[in-house]
């Protein structure tokens, strides 16, 4: 487990207890014990007369070593106190020997101090931060509630409708925030904290300053009729919200119980609660995706061979569409110099303008000053030739998916580019290879794959072929983390791996409403489930030309396993081509809301006429897990195919890349965890039965057979001769 506590006692008869467990002072279960050690010793030694407790290198604490989680879900690290009886650290150590010590503590707070972290922090006399420490609760976001008495200490810190706020969002306050709230007593520069915390120590003990149990305070909790009010409208908010997180339901009942029944038995409530949460399969998934999200930038061959990122400060965008003005957004947005380039001055003007009103939503949202709003706007350039681009240390190719205009680009970019420069394109479907099969430039010709909105979507897929270079690939991965994206660095194939992995989501959607399902019910269904939405309402919002573009590529690529559906080409030869047409698979009014269309049915059965196919009448009563498990184990399926060519390196990777990149439910961990939580077995049976039934489409892979043949998880490691990365 590692980590650590120091002590070191002054002259004043102050003892410093320092946290330190790199890289983000985790409380692992032996800082934990060491804590609870060095405070018996504080209180026992005469020399020490008030205690401050701090995180070494300029961080508090990250909170609970969230890799001990997983121990703790199978039972085991049992060896220790802190597990064996209910409440020990959260009751015997916080409450018992920290908070009702004889001796004043403060907590002296600069970086972090998440989780059990501010538990820690929240335990102590007082608090003394810098204005940039982050303070928060974030436990929600890994399935599981604060542990260490939070649910109990916060409300009473900063009343029950913030405490609510910080715990539902997981979102952490800034130091002044939490000063203005109460929670923090008083903000110091990071040079003298240490030095305001001993004296802040000494003022307690002398009563020049209060000596305040957190858990027994009154003052900020409301009256009961008010409490309940507020708590049974965040329970009604989070319902809405999250309907399908049981975990949220959980954390406000806990606070009514230390509301109703007094803090002593929130404590325990809090400790019971979060035994049973931290089994969930919500909280295994939701540790599995912290993990597998850190994961992303590690890649082997790659990221352990030691380069350094060269720097980037100038790109140039090629087109000003909606994903070349949306990449141009984030560019600028974090610094970078960005030089757009459009084939004449109306589009270029027109892209220009989708970047200022990009900044300009974010300037009403009051995210970002009118005076940020200008210097970002300041280094944007607007291009129509190559001029520039000899100055540029990047160019990301964002121009509409045809092969030639492409190949025609590349040719030009390495004319015209230095012979560093790296040359990404967008595409979300078209080969690398056949991009650069022109140029000589292939070590530095690498994917940069947003998704829509560019400046908005948290993935970039990062696509590399055999020869694209790893520097080229490190520079690139620098890039996504200082634009604030998850990268994903994956192989080079049609469709790459989000594009690939969900083509049979819309694919099996249309094939179930051919043989007679109804498609509301269907995205009914899968809204349900978790998506952000079904795959006939994103048909709609991505518009039915891109989705048959990008559909040709793999009818094309993949022809046996294509499921050849004339439906959305029939709607499109009557001007229905989506959101943007205001007419798709659903009707869309004036403020973009959906409701469904009557007359979608003779497009329907003008496309059964055509492909042949007849209503089964089963199919009309599908329940809403037939209907997920037939749309999304064909997901699995090719996830399946994905991992097993090796353009994903790990196969958590790609329960990033959907999580990420199409909004697969983060709690249930990503596709290919999913698949796991269900089995391969029966994934196997289910598709091998359909198979047999409505065709080619459902084929179960090779290495789907095989993983269930051998009773094996789908994400086991692969065997890594095989990895095309
Ligand atoms: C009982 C209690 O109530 C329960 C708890 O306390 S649960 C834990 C609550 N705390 C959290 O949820 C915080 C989780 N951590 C974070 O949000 C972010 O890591 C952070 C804001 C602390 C730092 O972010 P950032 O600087 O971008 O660094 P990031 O890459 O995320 O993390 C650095 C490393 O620390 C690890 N780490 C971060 N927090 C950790 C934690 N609480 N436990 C174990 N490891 C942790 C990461 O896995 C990563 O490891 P790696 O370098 O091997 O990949």
């Amino acid at each position: 487990m590692g980590g650590t506590t120091t002590i070191s006692v002054g002259s004043d008869g102050v003892a410093i207890i320092t946290i330190i467990n790199p890289p983000v002072n985790s409380l692992s279960f032996d800082v934990l014990n060491s804590l609870k050690e060095r405070f018996d010793q504080a209180l026992q030694r005469d020399d020490v007369k008030a205690i401050v407790v701090t995180g070494a290198k300029g961080k508090f604490s990250g909170g609970f070593d969230i890799s001990a989680f997983g121990a703790l879900q199978e039972g085991k690290a049992m060896t220790t106190g802190l597990a064996s009886k209910p409440g020990y650290v959260s009751i015997d150590i916080l409450s018992d020997t920290v908070e009702a010590a004889k001796k004043p503590s403060v907590a002296a707070i600069d970086g972090l101090a998440l989780g059990g972290g501010l538990e820690v922090a929240m335990a102590c006399h007082a608090r003394i931060a810098t204005s940039t420490a982050q303070l928060g609760l974030p436990e929600l976001q890994l399935g599981i509630i604060p542990g260490f008495g939070g649910t109990q200490r916060l409300p009473r810190l900063v009343g029950l409708a913030k405490a609510l706020e910080m715990m539902l969002t997981s979102k952490p306050v800034r130091g002044e925030e939490a000063h203005d709230l109460g929670l923090v007593d008083t903000i110091v520069s990071g040079d003298e904290l240490l030095e305001k915390a001993r004296q802040m120590a000494l003022d307690i003990l002398a009563r020049r300053k209060p000596w305040i149990s957190s858990l027994y305070r009154t003052d900020k909790i409301e009256p009961l009729g008010e409490a309940r009010e507020i708590l049974n409208f965040a329970r009604a908010q989070a319902r809405r919200q999250a309907p399908n997180l049981q975990h949220p339901q959980v954390c406000i009942d806990v606070i009514e119980e230390g509301v109703v029944s007094g803090p002593r038995a929130g404590l325990l409530k809090e400790y019971e609660s979060f035994q049973v949460l931290l089994k969930s399969d919500t909280c295994k998934s939701l540790i599995h995706v912290f993990f597998a999200q850190r994961g992303t930038t590690k890649v082997p061959g790659v990221t352990d061979l030691g380069l350094k990122p060269r720097q980037i400060k100038k790109v140039a965008v090629l087109g000003g569409g909606l994903m070349g003005s949306g990449i141009a957004t984030a560019l600028v947005l974090n610094g970078y110099e960005v030089v757009l380039k459009e084939v004449n001055q109306k589009f270029l003007d027109a892209g220009l303008g989708r970047v200022k009103a990009n900044l300009m939503s974010s300037v009403k949202k009051g995210r970002l000053t009118q005076e940020k709003f200008e210097k970002t706007m300041s280094r944007l350039k607007g291009v129509l030739d190559y001029e520039s681009f000899k100055y540029v240390d990047m160019v990301i190719e964002a121009v509409i998916e045809n092969v030639s205009l492409k190949q025609q680009i590349f040719l030009d970019l390495e004319k015209y580019c230095s012979p560093n420069c790296i040359l990404a394109s967008n595409t979300s479907t078209i080969d690398l290879n056949l991009i650069g099969e022109k140029t000589k430039s292939h070590d530095r010709i690498i994917g940069a794959h947003f998704f829509s909105p560019a400046h908005v979507m948290p993935l970039l897929e990062i696509v590399r072929t055999p020869k694209t270079s790893p520097q080229t690939v490190v520079d690139l991965l620098d890039v996504g983390k200082k634009i604030r994206k998850t990268p994903v660095v994956v192989g080079n194939c049609t469709g790459f791996a989000v594009n690939r992995m969900f083509f049979p989501y819309t694919q099996a959607a249309l094939l179930l409403v051919e043989r007679g399902a109804d498609i509301y019910k269907i995205d009914r269904a899968i809204t349900k489930f978790g998506m952000p939405m079904g795959p006939f309402r994103l048909c709609d919002l991505v518009g039915f030309g891109v989705a048959v573009a990008t559909g040709s590529q793999f009818v094309f690529n993949f022809p046996e396993r294509t499921y050849k559906s004339m439906l959305i080409p029939l709607m499109q030869e009557d001007k229905r081509a989506g959101e943007t047409t205001r007419k798709g698979f659903y009707l869309y009014n004036d403020k973009r809301k959906a409701s469904p269309d009557p007359e979608i049915t003779k497009y329907i059965e003008k496309a059964r006429e055509i492909s042949g196919i007849s209503v089964e009448p089963k199919f009309g009563k599908l329940s809403d897990k037939d209907i997920i498990e037939m749309v999304f184990f064909p997901v699995v399926n090719e996830a399946c195919r994905v991992y097993a060519e090796g353009i994903a390196v790990k196969a958590a990777d790609l329960d990033i890349a959907g999580v990420m990149g199409m909004g697969f439910p983060p709690y249930r961990g990503g596709i290919m965890f999913w698949g796991d939580s269900i089995g391969s077995k029966y994934i196997y049976e289910r598709l091998n039965e359909w198979s047999k039934m409505y065709g080619e489409f459902f084929k179960p892979c090779d290495y789907l057979a095989q993983r269930a043949t051998l009773g094996a998880p789908l994400s086991s490691p692969l065997d890594q001769g095989k990895s095309r990365l």
